[in-house]
């Protein structure tokens, strides 16, 4: 299952260059369902991975993403809540994205414990749980850390997150976190320059009960850490298109794979395909599975004990 408890309508804009305070002109747009959880249902839906996107919707926004959901067939069962769905603004100019993103309606007590229940309904003993994308401002920073320790059931969790609630999460360890190179460093509050100081904070993340840390660095890749020792995952030199979902198609990859063969280096090379694979799609969309499966001889491994 996903959660994506402030999912976004993704807007993404494409000009020539962005010059503030002028008028652009648009060279085309494009509205697609967003948050990162909903991403990882659609990268999880290509791979014929059945799963469930759940979550709250909330105003015209969030029918219009019900709708769309349908119109894809990814399988759904979102709360309503109230107030509007965000509207998330990717401005691609030249090749640079910026992204604007929206705070998203606020979540109360209720409403968590609304999830709660949801969850515990739907979930059985070895499937897995994605938690994934920002919580709404106002929110409980603690919001992903009371889930994760009302869950009944014997579930996997991977949890890709930032700022405090990335914080609070770890006290729940998760079994599998996928920060970037910035979560990263805001987690530690420092700038981990050296490929070793990144290595050295996932083993920290470890220490605290973390069983798989994936750290995605964009075009570098990325680095894991877990009972397989330390592995990098090195991918092509490409042009990306957007890479708007690349780290959600990271999770979708990994955590389908490990699900299925519980092969840690084999489901981080899968997982670096997926994310290199939606490089290469517009907007918000994700990789399919035959893209995915192109991409795997062309990531690279490097693993030490
Ligand atoms: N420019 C790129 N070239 C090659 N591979 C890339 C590039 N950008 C992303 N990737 C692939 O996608 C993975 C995830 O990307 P990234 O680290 O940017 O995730 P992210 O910051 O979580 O993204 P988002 O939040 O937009 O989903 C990387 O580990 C890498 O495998
Ligand atoms: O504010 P969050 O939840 O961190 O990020 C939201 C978001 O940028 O993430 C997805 C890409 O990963 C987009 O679909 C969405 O707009």
């Amino acid at each position: 299952m996903t959660v994506t408890v402030n999912p976004a309508i993704d807007l993404t804009v494409y000009t020539d260059s962005l010059q503030i305070g002028e008028i652009n002109a648009v060279e085309s747009m494009r509205k697609d369902s967003g948050g990162k959880g909903i991403n990882v249902s659609k990268v999880l839906k290509n791979l014929d991975v059945l799963t469930v996107a759940t979550g709250f919707l909330a105003g015209e926004a969030g029918c219009w993403i019900r709708d769309e959901l349908k119109n894809k067939s990814i399988s759904h069962d979102f709360l309503e809540t109230s107030g509007e769905t965000r509207t998330n603004v990717k401005i691609i100019a030249s090749d640079v994205e910026t992204q604007l993103n929206g705070s998203g309606p606020e979540l109360t007590e209720t409403d968590i414990n609304r999830l709660i229940e949801k969850l515990n309904d739907l979930l059985q003993d070895g499937d897995g749980l994605i938690l994934a994308g920002s919580l709404p401002k106002q929110t409980d920073p603690g919001m992903y850390r009371q889930i994760i320790q009302s869950l009944k059931n014997q579930v996997f969790v991977a949890v890709d997150t930032s700022g405090a609630a990335l914080a609070e999460t770890i006290e729940a360890r998760p079994h599998f976190l996928k920060p970037n190179e910035e979560e990263l460093n805001q987690l530690f509050d420092t700038a981990l320059e050296t490929e070793t100081e990144i290595i050295d904070a996932a083993y920290k993340l470890r220490e605290k009960g973390v069983e798989i840390v994936l750290i995605s660095r964009g075009e570098k890749g990325s680095i894991m850490v877990s009972a397989a020792g330390t592995c990098k995952a090195i991918p092509p030199v490409i042009t990306p298109v957007s890479t708007i979902g690349a780290g959600d198609s990271t999770v979708a990859g990994f955590v389908s794979k490990y699900l299925q063969t519980k092969d840690l280096i084999r489901s981080l090379r899968f997982a670096n395909a997926c994310g290199v694979a939606t490089t290469l799609k517009p907007g918000s969309q994700v990789c399919s599975r035959i893209e995915v499966e192109n991409m795997l001889d062309q990531i690279q491994l490097d693993c030490e004990r």
